[in-house]
């Protein structure tokens, strides 16, 4: 089989977590992860805005492996607070450099310049990451069930709930869907893109939605663009949205926020 870009992922990931580890042993990231600003909580805050209207997690996000360079003018905090000022519940920080251009510092630039619960946006793979997520001041971490094994993703997940965090759990097919099931996190995200082929369909969500249980929240992610395309997923039960690119091509992000925003379809 060819290589894909989540295999590529995976391959520098690994070295990256090796090297880091070697410099940063984990006992020191435990006490920085002790030290950092308390927990907001990520999966309440999206209940509360669902339940009015939309939740919203606004991604701050530079580039990526399809699209290449997003938003040439781009600063975490001020990015951050335009998203906060629009309306936005939480926020998704980039903390992945070879392929999306992001940096750790961005997630606690970011988050300090708002109020708002953040999640680390990155491949996780080894808890060690998820403690150097809360030390960067994440009150939330992603798993992709495309890239880990069942294993992986209760071992992440675990460490996550250990530090008092929520854990994103990220799906794309049937498949993994039935895998995510089995983890106990309420938080469930259909990714309408493939990250092994960058097709994304809203289609996704459609699909996959009535198989998703009474007691997740379902968040639709990604090739979202309009406030038509929000209530055609809320019309198939996601009332949450994790959003970046049209986001971040806007001149006026706060004003984005809040057009994209208004007028949700009723719960
Ligand atoms: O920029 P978009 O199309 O609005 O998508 C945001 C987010 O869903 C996307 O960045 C994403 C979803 N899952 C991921 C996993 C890793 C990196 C990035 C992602």
């Amino acid at each position: 089989m060819t290589e894909t870009i989540l295999d590529k992922i995976k391959t520098y990931k690994l070295l990256e977590i090796a090297a880091d580890k070697s410099k940063a042993p984990l006992a020191e990231v435990e006490t920085a992860a002790q030290a950092a600003s308390p927990v907001r909580p990520f999966a309440k805050a999206l209940i509360a805005a669902q339940s009015r209207g939309y939740g919203l997690i606004a991604e701050v996000k530079k580039a990526s492996p399809s699209k290449g360079l997003i938003r040439e003018n781009f600063d975490p905090a001020t990015l951050a607070s335009a998203y906060e000022t629009g309306g936005a519940s939480c926020l998704s920080v980039l903390t992945d450099t070879p392929s999306f251009q992001g940096a750790k510092s961005f997630l606690t630039q970011a988050r300090n310049a708002t109020t708002l619960p953040a999640l680390r946006k990155d491949f996780m793979y080894d808890p060690y990451q998820v403690v150097e997520a809360r030390a960067l001041g994440a009150d939330c971490i992603l798993i992709v069930m495309a890239s880990v094994s069942d294993a992986q993703a209760s071992e992440l997940e675990a460490c996550a709930f250990d530090w008092g965090m929520d854990a994103l759990i990220e799906v794309h097919d049937r498949a993994e869907l039935d895998r995510a099931l089995a983890l106990s996190s309420p938080l469930l995200g259909i990714n309408n893109r493939n990250l092994k082929t960058f097709e994304t369909r809203l289609g996704t969500t459609r699909d996959l939605s009535r198989h998703v249980p009474e007691g997740r929240i379902l968040i639709s992610e990604s090739g979202l663009n309009s406030p038509a395309d929000l209530a055609d997923m809320a019309k198939y039960g996601a009332r949450s949205f994790l959003i970046g690119e049209s986001l971040m091509r806007q001149p006026d992000v706060a004003q984005a926020t809040r057009t994209l925003l208004a007028n949700p379809v009723p719960a």
